[in-house]
């Protein structure tokens, strides 16, 4: 049985945790992790009864796959003592790291046989996208193996590595600046006199219903000029967007997350 270790589970690790946990139940793998406090270690203990390790190498030790969800910095500074005791050796690890690449992962860690994943947030609830490359030594075996279980976590795509950073900018940001537009519509309907729950009810109501508009007029544009009626209220909000060039500034926003995606490799 494929045994998974989960090395600094904190958000994005507890995501893998949960996800994984119905795959450990059903005896498919085996599923532990590891945290350096003793609070979160007896917490994630609680929550899923599983193995959770106080020891970072004990963990990788004991597992076939190592999947590292450490923010890079911790990485880097525990990668060189973990490089010279070898512990990567003949492992497999499935790093969500922004901006650790493969060589990255091979010069400080020690570590060879890598894949390299970005998911978006939606791991959380089992409804993520996950990007998806790996290193030369890695076949198309392990490919399937890990993409079946990656699977557990949302939809899986391949991706060349030097595309990483883009969709670290639009994917792996993106939850952030919808958070914000939503925010900010809550505020609005606050603004002109609603009540917050009512306010919310709406703007949520309109975050769920949209993939499925956005699918029957086949593109945003359409949908746009469905809800555009002449000289009704819609004119006038987008023309006050439009004339501030909200555009041009989300796509400048993911151009600075772009640009400190390729600063961080
Ligand atoms: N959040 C997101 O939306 C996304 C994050 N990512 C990537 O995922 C990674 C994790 O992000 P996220 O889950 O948000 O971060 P977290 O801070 O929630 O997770 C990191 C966890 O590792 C623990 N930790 C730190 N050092 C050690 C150590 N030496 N031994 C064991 N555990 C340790 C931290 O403990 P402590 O609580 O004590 O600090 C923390 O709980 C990052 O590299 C990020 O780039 C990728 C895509 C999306
Ligand atoms: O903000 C960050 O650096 C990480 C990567 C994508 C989401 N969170």
């Amino acid at each position: 049985m494929i045994k998974i270790g989960i090395l600094g589970a904190g958000r994005v690790g507890e995501a893998f945790l949960k996800g994984l946990k119905p795959l450990h139940e059903e005896g498919k793998i085996f599923v532990a992790a590891s945290h350096r406090r003793l609070e979160r270690r007896e917490e994630l203990g609680r929550k899923y009864s599983l193995k959770i390790f106080s020891s970072n190498d004990e963990l990788v030790q004991s597992s076939d796959i190592v999947v590292i969800t450490l923010k890079p910095d911790q990485f880097r500074s525990l990668a060189e003592s973990m490089k010279r005791k070898a512990l990567f050796k003949d492992k497999t690890v499935i790093s969500v790291m922004a901006g650790i690449t493969l060589n990255e992962l091979y010069e400080k860690g020690g570590i060879e046989r890598a894949f390299r994943i970005m998911p978006t947030l939606g791991v959380i609830n089992q409804n993520g996208l996950m990007a998806m490359c790996a290193s030369s030594l890695i076949q198309p075996q392990d490919w399937m193996d890990v993409e079946s279980i990656l699977s557990a976590l949302g939809d899986v795509v391949r991706l060349e590595e030097d595309k990483f950073a883009a969709f670290t900018a639009l994917g792996g940001s993106g939850p952030a600046y919808v958070a914000l537009l939503m925010e900010s519509l809550v505020d609005s309907g606050v603004t002109i006199g609603l009540s917050r729950s009512i306010s919310k009810k709406i703007v949520e109501h309109l975050f769920e219903s949209l993939v499925g508009l956005v699918e029957i007029y086949e593109h945003p544009v359409h949908l746009k000029e469905a809800v555009m009626s002449p000289n009704g209220t819609t004119a006038q909000g987008l023309l006050y967007l439009e004339s501030t060039g909200v555009k041009g500034n989300i796509i400048q926003a993911v151009i600075k997350a772009y640009q400190r995606a390729r600063e961080m490799e």
